[in-house]
């Protein structure tokens, strides 16, 4: 598939000296949902904002659907929606004043069928005469997404989109960013909510410390490291793994009263038949048993920790 976005060797200095991106590599496909997920601080609002124009990068170079986002910005720009984080939008307009000035701002010709289109859609259809500070905050999101679509753009930024809303407005949400996609159009959402990305994502990007650490199908990424684990709640407790059984990839858990057993949910055979063989020979009783997927959350723990490890390693290393 071709990339819509193409983000090429980006650096961020920000004037204070600190480097928020570094040699951020990344290219986003042509109508894919796309999440990243980051912690606080790793760099998805200053990455956001560099390709949506508001922020300028050091150094590197970034096109949206073929145009350069410095050389050709108001091309580009038009082919971008952004949802910002904060509301930011005059609280005394009426939603569909404020959502026509801003296809005016593109420089788009009025087209009152598919502003109303997109207003039905976001369920705004009938506050649309209402002044956008009368409304509630989850009415005041979507006015912010209807802004952001006013010009038709073609490649939707949403940066934390449900980020304080109630679990209602986060699956219409959901909904709607699905039907976006199902018209053609690109989907970039940054996330907290790792459930977000895992119920929504073709992609994922996990950035940390303003690097790209990882871009991958989501459903690989589960199945690559969403290891299983077996987890067997013991009779006895037992102080070591007992040698014979060190050839499998056990660990102990619950002060020695639980025996986890890690396997891959890909391979042709899991050894679990074998490792049940093994405990019987050896005496290990159980009491019960129960088998779990790691989740995304975990992964994405263990991914990130990883990362500050190998980090906290190398500037050890130069500091020598
Ligand atoms: N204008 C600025 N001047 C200096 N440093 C900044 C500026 N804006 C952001 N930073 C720093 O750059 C880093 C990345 O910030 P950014 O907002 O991109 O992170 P984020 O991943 O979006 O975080 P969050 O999830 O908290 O929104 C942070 O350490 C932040 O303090």
């Amino acid at each position: 598939m071709s990339a819509i976005i193409k983000v090429a060797n980006l650096n961020k200095v920000y004037d204070s000296g600190f480097q928020a991106l570094k040699n951020v590599n990344l290219e986003i496909r042509r109508g894919e949902i796309f999440a990243l997920l980051g912690p606080n601080g790793a760099g998805k609002t200053t990455l956001i904002s560099i390709i949506c124009g508001i922020v300028n990068p050091s150094s590197g170079n970034i096109s949206a659907d073929g145009n350069d986002i410095s050389r050709d910005y108001r091309a580009a720009r038009s082919k971008i929606g952004l949802v910002p984080q904060e509301l930011c939008t005059d609280g005394f307009e009426s939603v569909m004043a404020t959502v026509k000035f801003s296809r005016g701002l593109f420089g788009k010709p009025p087209n009152a069928a598919y502003i109303e289109q997109i207003l039905r859609q976001l369920s705004l259809w009938d506050k649309k005469d209402s002044r956008i500070m009368a409304l509630s905050g989850g009415m005041k999101r979507r006015v912010m997404i209807a802004k952001a679509l006013s010009h038709e753009p073609d490649i939707l930024f949403l940066d934390e989109p449900t980020a304080g809303v109630d679990v209602e407005l986060r699956r219409d949400m959901w909904d709607m960013v699905r039907g976006l996609r199902e018209r053609g159009v690109t989907i970039i959402l940054t996330t907290h909510y790792i459930e977000e990305a895992e119920e929504m994502a073709d992609r994922i990007g996990v950035i940390s410390k303003g690097e790209i650490i990882l871009v991958e199908d989501k459903s690989a990424l589960m199945d690559k490291l969403g290891q299983k684990q077996l987890r067997l709640q013991l009779q006895q407790p037992l102080t070591e793994i007992p040698l014979e059984l060190k050839a499998y990839p056990l660990s102990l858990g619950k002060e020695g009263m639980e025996l986890i057993y890690h396997f891959d949910t890909l391979a042709e055979h899991t050894g679990i038949a074998d490792l049940f063989r093994r405990l019987d020979e050896h005496g290990i009783d159980y009491k019960d048993l129960q088998s779990r997927q790691r989740s995304l959350e975990e992964i994405f723990v263990s991914l990130v920790s990883a990362a500050r490890e190998s980090s906290a390693a190398q500037n050890a290393e130069a500091a020598q």
